[in-house]
């Protein structure tokens, strides 16, 4: 199952830069895992914004939901979410 998933960060404006960077390097960490699993398969940062659009490629809704809520950043996040399914003007055969 495919979802595209706007994510957007609001970091307290007094945080702690050493704990905002830690934050970020383990999100960074596990951002990478799953993009190797292949359960995160886009990841691209919104021009001008601390935002990124994602696709996620999960056997379930509650998959995702696990995936979302174990976000080092996912305190510090509002996202938004769309299901997807295949359209049937799309050529693009591993699309699902
Ligand atoms: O910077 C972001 O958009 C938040 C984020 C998601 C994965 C990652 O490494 O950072």
């Amino acid at each position: 199952m495919l979802f595209h998933v706007k994510m957007t960060v609001n970091l307290p404006v007094d945080m702690n830069p050493e704990a905002a960077a830690r934050l970020k390097a383990d999100e960074k960490a596990l951002a990478q895992r799953l993009q190797e699993q292949g359960k995160w398969r886009h990841l691209w940062r919104i021009a001008g914004h601390y935002a990124n659009y994602s696709v996620f490629d999960v056997d379930s809704v509650q998959e995702l939901h696990d995936l979302l809520m174990q976000l080092p950043l996912f305190p510090h996040m509002a996202i938004e979410i769309d299901a997807m399914c295949r359209h049937p003007s799309s050529i693009r055969d591993d699309d699902r």
